[in-house]
């Protein structure tokens, strides 16, 4: 946690969810009204043939639905691709953008995900922008300067705290149910906090930084008690709305 920072639950649905999940948004919709919502805020980042519907879903409830992805370019011959400003259209907020899944599936660069960013921003979205070491890299030492060359390479210097969002993720705690040390957070967060200042200058203080990577129910209080962890991005807990409010739920406790 960050005095002064409103903290955020994000769940990203990756290649999961049909019409027949949009139950379970609106009961997390539902479960962050009242307590909830006077504590964190909450946004569900959804495959894009569901995004009109989970903004209607989310009609009147305090949690924002995003997309997972977008082109750099505002329309055009790239079939498949979907822009900014197309999931602008279709009610989103936010857009994540360099997951590491994109990174390695798509052999998105730092440059390609610097240009995502400032393409969120033209449509008037939220970027939410990753970063994160790989197993090796965190064996080899090597986290920090990984870190380092991610935020001087995806992150624009025009990025505040109104228009962007960090996530740290360690590729090697995505979906396998490890994760860092608190201690190891804390070191990776004070790090992204301090070259965020140094990129950024004032506006890195009020900016979040979110944690990511098998972030459960069971383990939320500690992940997100540490300092400058702003909130969680969470993947597969954030398909069951039991699972999502239970981690959102450890901001009744602080
Ligand atoms: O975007 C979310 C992250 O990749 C974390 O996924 P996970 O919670 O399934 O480990």
């Amino acid at each position: 946690m960050t005095p002064g920072i409103r903290p955020l639950v994000a769940g990203n649905w990756k290649m999961n969810g049909t019409a027949a999940s949009l139950a379970e948004l609106r009961s997390i919709g539902h479960g962050f009204l009242g307590s909830l919502e006077a504590e964190a805020e909450a946004l569900v980042c959804v495959p894009a043939t569901l995004l009109t519907r989970a903004v209607a879903a989310l009609d009147g409830m305090p949690v924002r639905a995003g997309g997972q992805d977008c082109h750099p370019l505002e329309s055009g011959a790239h079939t498949g691709d979907i822009s900014a400003e197309m999931l602008k259209d279709a009610g989103a907020g936010h857009v994540i953008v360099g997951h590491s899944e994109r990174r390695a599936d798509h052999g998105e660069s730092d440059a390609a995900v610097h240009a995502k960013a400032e393409a969120a921003w033209r449509a008037g979205l939220i970027a939410v922008i990753c970063i994160g070491e790989t197993r090796a890299e965190r064996e080899s030492g090597t986290t920090m300067a990984v870190l380092s060359r991610q935020i001087a390479g995806s992150v624009p210097a025009a990025a505040t705290h109104a228009n962007t969002i960090i996530a740290y993720e360690p590729v090697w705690a995505i979906g396998t149910g490890l994760t860092p040390t608190p201690e190891d957070v804390a070191e990776a967060h004070a790090h992204i906090r301090a070259e965020l200042a140094a990129r950024i200058g004032e506006e890195a203080r009020r900016t979040r930084i979110l944690y990511g990577g098998s972030v459960k129910p069971s383990n939320a209080k500690e992940l997100l008690s540490v300092a400058n962890v702003d909130g969680a991005l969470v993947g597969g807990a954030s398909l069951k709305a039991k699972d999502f409010l239970g981690i959102a739920e450890a901001y009744l406790t602080f």
